[in-house]
């Protein structure tokens, strides 16, 4: 069961490690996934969109005058194939950035929906692998760039390096590792950098502000705000710590913040982009309408109009 958090380094204590029974293989295997270099496959080379990256994406909407849309979902819940034809959705319906979670056995951040998602993509069989394989085919033919999660073990795991190089040669843009304490992301970044990933970090209303100042400072290509307390999963009203939060952050760097944490209605978005944040992260509730469903199909269609809800709230 998901315990709750005390913020530390990235805002988060990790209580326990969580244990990781989903990467089997050993690094060597990982190998096969990485593509060196990246064939392109004729169709592919004729859709593929050239994406910008997390600091480039939110540039281009703040010179628009416009809030990011960053919604989550879970890398195969209800199945993979659901999850190429969900981003295809999310890119379509108004998605600016796109978060997709690797799921894990332990996700100790994680309320009861995300928890039952992962659990249901897990028992589907879904892995890095299998994901990363998914990616390669999907991202040429999106056009918002993908920031992926994942717990802090699994990356250990399958060594750094490789998870890095891996990610970065399927066209991942962004990586979130929720539970990396601080002080552990030194080589998170290290690798990141070289593989032109940018290590988004967290801070939380608990986290001291010079501490904060370090994550704010280390963070690339977004300052994930957590608005509250606790794990994830929506709330029915939005923290008003909020703006202070945001305030104490804009002391202390320019970098685009995002905000999640409970956000679960179009009035929420509305709400926490009128207080000035850069970018809206909307997950359970999402991860909800679309694993949730009486069928992939069902999910799918009611991804897209909740989607455009969003969206709209946020262009209103
Ligand atoms: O689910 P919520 O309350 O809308 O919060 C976003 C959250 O799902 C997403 O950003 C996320 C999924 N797993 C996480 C673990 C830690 C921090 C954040 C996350």
């Amino acid at each position: 069961m998901a315990t709750s958090l005390k913020s530390t380094a990235t805002g988060f204590l990790q209580l326990k490690k969580p244990q990781n029974p989903f990467l089997h293989h050993s690094p060597s295997q990982a190998s096969t996934v990485s593509v060196k270099t990246r064939l392109l496959t004729p169709m592919a080379a004729l859709t593929m969109t050239p994406t910008i990256n997390l600091s480039q994406t939110f540039t281009k909407l703040k010179n628009q005058r416009k809030v990011a849309f960053i919604p989550y979902i879970t890398a195969g819940d209800p199945d993979l194939s659901t999850t190429a034809q969900a981003l295809k959705v999310l890119n379509s319906s108004g998605a600016d950035v796109i978060e997709l979670g690797v799921p894990h056995s332990d996700p100790i951040l994680d309320g009861p929906v995300i928890q039952a998602s992962a659990n249901r993509s897990l028992a589907r069989g879904t892995n890095f692998n299998s994901i990363m394989s998914m990616l390669k085919e999907v991202v040429p033919q999106l056009s918002c760039p993908i920031v992926l999660f994942s717990y802090h073990n699994p990356i250990i795991k399958h060594g750094i390096e490789n998870f890095m190089s891996t990610i970065s040669d399927v066209g991942v843009h962004g990586l979130v590792v929720p539970d990396a304490p601080f002080e552990e992301t030194k080589s998170l970044r290290k690798e990141a950098v070289k593989n032109n990933v940018e290590l988004a970090l967290l801070t939380t209303p608990t986290t001291p502000i010079d501490r904060m100042k370090k994550i704010v400072e280390a963070s690339e290509g977004f300052v994930y705000l957590v608005s509250t307390v606790g794990v994830t999963g929506a709330r029915e009203s939005v923290n008003e710590q909020v703006p202070r939060l945001l305030r104490e952050i804009r002391e202390a760097t320019t970098k685009p913040v995002a905000v999640g944490f409970g956000l679960s209605k179009p009035e929420h978005v509305k709400q926490v982009a009128e207080w000035g944040a850069d970018g809206v992260i909307v997950g359970s509730a999402i991860v909800k309408v679309l694993g949730e469903a009486k069928s992939p199909e069902e999910g799918l269609k009611a991804l897209e109009t909740f989607t455009k809800s969003f969206k709209s709230a946020l262009l209103g």
